[in-house]
């Protein structure tokens, strides 16, 4: 390790930063690591002060339930979390004051994509993602069924490419429907007296509202892409008389191109292993490659070999003649980690690891001035000169009043202008939500977002209530008292601190990346109830989700919703618990599902270093599994196991049986270690194990603290073989 002032720095890591990360940001060594060492000195104590508030208050609240029954004392349980400062007073009334705001989180609804940032290959893709094929997503998901003929297979079925081209009109006829007539009967579409003419045969018509064209490329009377705009968000009508498609399209349309990834969250938390500075760096160095534009991929398919980098603007011409520029890539913000976590990259004097979420915001600040400091006619990130960065995790005002003066700290030790670094906040954990409107106080002036996430939340539920009682099985969570009106409370704070215009209303992720046609039924819902923004696991579902945003006006679902804000806080805290006796049939299915995706997730995480995958539950669905989903499957099992649902054999047993269905799952990697050949020495079993029969005693029922400690032994185990 490198001495540098008070701290000691992993080699790894220094060296980044002193060649990569410093040169071109305007600060100097000298400095940095001066300024660095300094601000840890005198934030890393108040971190951990937080979270010694965090552990007492929980103790009070185990001891609370350990005594008392809920059910019969739900007032004394509200004054009695007012008495520990977990339920905090209300404060005045007051409006968020965040200036330079970029139009996609300030001004423009649409869909936010996800993606773990050391996977650049999937990076770049979604920074891509601000535009989508709108063919290709409906031909390669079951929105379309696969019957009657229409089935996928292995080459272009032209049937099934019909109603693809069918949904995609009748799409058109919604968001920009004719004066007369409709777009399925289109025939050509040309440009006269600067105006969009759609031919039907003999017959023609123009768009009810003229002034939803917005541009073209090509020739007027032939032109190659006609662009419009609904709600905001374009849409690109491309024809190609030649293309294979467009060949046999009468119009000769061969693709719509929508507007999809209005913004992305790069992230280094949920979705991502990163124990070590080795994994950090990578982490460090793809964010660093996203800022200055120059990211790049190169990977094979089959037998081909892509190199992929950044799109660049789009291009069309207006009808008076001027070039009209189109942002091609997604807005970027990244998500650091919470305040929980250390690391092992940088100690201090005594050989303590220095919180990771302090040196991510340091270092992903540093690396995003490689934005800010672009010269003019780059295409920059934040044209509004922003740095966006999301802070997960945290519990109560007075962890967002930290979060708040770390990034002041980190603006003055980067030689940046006062809240150029801009907080989301993610409505995550239960101190959280029922607080919201005082966390979102001590951050007013540099807000753009707050998000429910649901999955961390459901997690944070079963834990803070742990010794309450049995909780409800996972997936009637949803459905649940507390769940509903969390929703519901998050868009009615947004609202009253007045985020629309200024800062996103956020939804939580659709965790199913298979099952577009029930998310083009439901997440429409996030729309309805509010969100200006939600979350999608993959491009596809952007470009499918997108189309929601062209189906409601959010702007006026909020208004509406402005006269139905109320304090929901009763709701919120209406734990999750049941009388019910399950069958033993049901406990046992219940174990199993769980068991299966934390094994299947957590076999990855630990062996492969992979923060987020697709892993089938016991029906065979694909579920996005996560750090967060990790946490709602360990602390329900353990939650069941504490109250004596299921004994510690049971699980014991269940965890045996479904390891032997993952090693199945994974049977055709040639790198995969089946758990069951051993499963006293398979370091992923064994975390398995530790998550579900320790979890009542994790801080908060995190997964980090044991899936960190089981990477490392497996990377060091690994070494050691190697060598
Ligand atoms: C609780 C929370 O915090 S939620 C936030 C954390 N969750 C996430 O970030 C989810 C991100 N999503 C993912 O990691 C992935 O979509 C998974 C793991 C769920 C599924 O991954 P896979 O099984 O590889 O997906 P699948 O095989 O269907 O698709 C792969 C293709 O889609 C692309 N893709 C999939 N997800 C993404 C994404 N999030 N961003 C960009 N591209 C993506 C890949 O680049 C790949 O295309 P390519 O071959 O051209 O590179
Ligand atoms: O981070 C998102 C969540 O749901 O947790
Ligand atoms: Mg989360």
């Amino acid at each position: 390790m490198i001495k540098r002032n008070r701290l000691k720095i992993s080699n790894e890591l220094y060296r980044f930063i002193e060649d990569e990360a410093l040169p071109g940001s305007e600060v100097l060594s000298d400095g940095f690591w001066e300024g660095l060492s300094q601000l840890v000195y005198e934030l890393a104590p108040k971190n951990r002060e937080l979270l010694t508030i965090r552990e007492q208050m929980q103790t009070k609240i185990n001891e609370w339930h350990t005594t008392r029954n809920w059910s019969d004392n739900r007032t004394q349980y509200e004054t009695f979390l007012k008495e520990i400062g977990y339920l905090e007073p209300k404060g005045m009334p007051f409006q968020i004051e965040t200036a330079n705001v970029d139009d996609e989180i300030a001004n423009l609804a649409g869909p936010q994509l996800v993606v773990p940032v050391n996977n650049a290959r999937y990076a770049i893709n979604a920074a891509n993602a601000r535009w989508g094929s709108l063919y290709d997503a409906l031909y390669g998901t079951d929105v379309i069924d696969e019957q009657n003929g229409a089935e996928r297979g292995t080459t272009y079925n032209p049937l099934r490419g019909q109603q693809v081209i069918l949904y995609a009109r009748k799409f058109l006829d919604q968001i920009v429907p004719l004066e007369k007539g409709s777009h399925l009967q289109s025939t050509g579409y040309r440009i006269e007296q600067n105006q969009l003419i759609v031919e039907m045969g003999n017959e023609q018509s123009i768009l009810k509202e003229p002034s939803k064209f917005k541009g073209f490329t090509g020739d007027v009377t032939m032109p190659s892409s006609i662009l419009l705009q609904n709600n905001g968000l374009h849409v690109e009508i491309q024809i190609d008389r030649h293309h294979p498609i467009g060949k046999v399209d009468l119009a000769g349309v061969k693709d719509l191109m929508i507007e999809s990834a209005l913004s992305t969250i790069l992230d280094f938390e949920d979705s991502v292993a990163a124990v070590d500075a080795e994994d950090k760096v990578l982490v460090y160095r793809n964010w660093l490659g996203l800022m200055k534009g120059t990211l790049k991929a190169t990977f094979k398919k089959g037998s081909r070999e892509i190199q992929r980098e950044l799109n660049t603007d789009r291009t069309y011409k207006t009808t008076a003649g001027e070039e009209r520029l189109l942002r091609g890539r997604s807005l970027l913000i990244v998500r650091n980690v919470g305040h929980l976590m250390t690391s092992n990259m940088i100690l201090d004097e005594k050989n303590e690891e220095v919180p990771e979420g302090i040196i991510d915001t340091v270092i992903s600040s540093l690396l995003a001035k490689h934005d800010l400091l672009k010269a003019p006619g780059c295409l920059r990130n934040s044209e509004q000169s922003s740095v966006y960065i999301v802070k997960p995790k945290m519990h109560g005002s007075a962890e967002v009043a930290f979060a708040n003066e770390l990034f002041n700290r980190v603006e003055d030790l980067l030689g940046l202008k006062r809240y150029t670094l801009k907080i989301g906040v993610m409505d995550e954990e239960r101190r959280t939500s029922i607080n919201l409107e005082n966390c979102i106080r001590q951050v007013k002036n540099r807000i753009v977002f707050i998000n429910t996430g649901f999955l961390d939340r459901t997690g944070d539920e079963i834990h803070t209530s742990m010794l309450a009682g049995p909780v409800i099985r996972k997936n009637d969570m949803k459905h649940s008292c507390w769940l509903q009106a969390y929703e519901k409370s998050n868009v009615d704070n947004g609202l009253l601190c007045g985020l629309p215009g200024v800062a996103q209303i956020g939804k939580g992720m659709w965790a199913m990346p298979d099952r577009m046609k029930e998310m083009m039924e439901l997440k429409i819902g996030h729309l309805e109830a509010g969100g200006s923004t939600a979350w999608v696991p993959s491009p596809t579902a952007a470009t499918l989700h997108a189309l929601h945003y062209h189906q409601v006006n959010v702007s006026n679902v909020q208004k509406e919703l402005e006269q139905k804000i109320q304090d929901r806080t009763g709701d919120i805290l209406t734990l999750p618990l049941t009388n019910e006796g399950w069958s033993p049939q049901i406990i046992q299915q219940e174990l199993d599902n769980n068991a299966q995706g934390l094994l299947g997730y957590v076999v990855r995480w630990v062996e492969h270093g992979v923060g987020c995958s697709k892993v089938p539950d016991i029906h065979d669905v694909g579920l996005m599994e996560d750090r967060a989903t990790l946490r709602i499957s360990s602390q329900h099992m353990a939650n069941w196991l504490h109250h004596g649902i299921c004994t510690k054999e049971q699980v014991l047993e269940t965890l045996k049986r479904m390891a032997k269905i993952v090693d199945e799952q994974n049977d055709d990697d040639p790198l995969y270690h089946p758990m069951s050949a051993n499963f006293e020495e398979s370091i992923a079993f064994q975390a398995a194990c530790e998550l579900i029969l320790k979890g009542k005693d994790q801080p908060s029922g995190y997964t980090e603290p044991i899936l960190h400690r089981r990477r490392l032994q497996y990377k060091i185990q690994n070494a050691a073989k190697k060598s």
